[in-house]
């Protein structure tokens, strides 16, 4: 019935939109009531006419039947590791080798929170989520996506037109602090073991067999970069990247920055450093990349670790705090 298959197709658009504007933006433009009726309304199409059902419904955020044990993927592009910098004199031989081997004085980076939490990859194919996994040793990691596709800000299809047919997303998925502390209250109430910090509790989160129980963490997701691209517009800046990844709907840091030379890498940190215990989520430091692709290319890596980034880690958070 093609009435039913076009109002599913409207449902499920509309209903996409409202969950970004919410698990996204955190600026809702409906009421959540009314957001509920839409979705009981496509969830009975959906029971009328079971083949209008598909992956980006949202009706099929909690997936099916738990499998017995997690899958092994391979990344298409394996997943990159950091180099440390444990001092401003670390960051600053960071910035003198960079520019050095780059010939030029003020090189700009991309700077952003280094988020502690569980990396994961996410495959878009045509613009819908097909598969998601942990990061492993960078090269092979878990297929988590029936427990990803519970985490409200992973969009399940991405917004907007131009997006590559081919897209792998890199990101962090943190349990905010506030959600860290109700969920260790409920796990007290319970009767069962509490989690030691916000990683812990993401990382166990996620790896439950049963995605219905991920689905009552609260897990965010942020992301931070990208692995293969097959089409789409060319972009020549890991920060012009950054804004089409927003743009496709995906969730970035608010304080993503562009920074000019060591002066702009210092005064990022430090303004972060202070600005750390008002964060939503747990970081343990500050990650700056080379903004130009062509430059990351030139300066490479050595490993798996690119010259072309550092993370400029704080000391451990006092663990009396929490
Ligand atoms: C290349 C790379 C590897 C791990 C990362 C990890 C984070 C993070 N934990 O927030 C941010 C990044 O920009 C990263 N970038």
């Amino acid at each position: 019935p093609d009435s039913a298959r076009a109002r599913a197709e409207a449902l499920r658009a509309e209903l996409l939109h409202h969950n970004y504007r919410y698990y996204v933006l955190d600026d809702p433009e409906i009421p959540d009531d009314a957001y509920d009726r839409l979705l009981r309304e496509l969830q009975a199409l959906e029971a009328e006419y079971p083949e209008l059902v598909g992956p980006d419904s949202p009706t099929q955020r909690v997936g099916a039947e738990p499998l017995a044990a997690f899958a092994e993927v391979e990344h298409r592009l394996p997943m990159l590791s950091l180099d440390n910098a444990k001092s401003a004199e670390e960051l600053a031989a960071f910035t003198v080798r960079v520019g050095r081997a780059l010939g030029r004085e003020a090189v700009d980076f991309v700077a952003e929170p280094k988020l502690d939490g569980l990396a994961i990859n996410l495959t878009y194919e045509d613009g819908v989520l097909s598969r998601a996994a942990t990061r492993g040793d960078g090269r092979r990691g878990e297929d988590v996506t029936a427990q990803v596709r519970t985490v409200r800000s992973v969009p399940l299809r991405l917004r907007g037109a131009d997006w590559p047919r081919l897209l792998e997303v890199r990101g962090e998925i943190v349990l905010p602090t506030a959600g860290f502390a109700r969920l260790n209250a409920r796990m007290r109430e319970s009767g069962q073991r509490t989690f030691a910090n916000p990683r812990n509790a993401a990382a166990g989160s996620l790896r439950q067999l049963d995605p219905a129980v991920t689905a009552t963490r609260p897990l965010a997701f942020v992301c931070y970069g990208f692995g293969a691209v097959e089409g789409g517009p060319a972009c020549a800046t890991q920060y012009e990247m950054l804004q089409a990844l927003r743009d496709w709907g995906l969730p970035l840091s608010p304080q993503l920055e562009r920074v000019r030379g060591l002066d702009g890498c210092d005064a990022y940190q430090r303004r972060i450093g202070a600005l750390r215990e008002q964060l939503p989520y747990d970081i343990d430091g500050v990650v700056f990349k080379v903004d130009a692709l062509a430059d990351q290319q030139a300066l490479g890596f050595v490993a798996r670790a690119p010259r072309w980034a550092i993370a400029f880690k704080y000391p451990a958070q006092e663990a009396l705090t929490r």
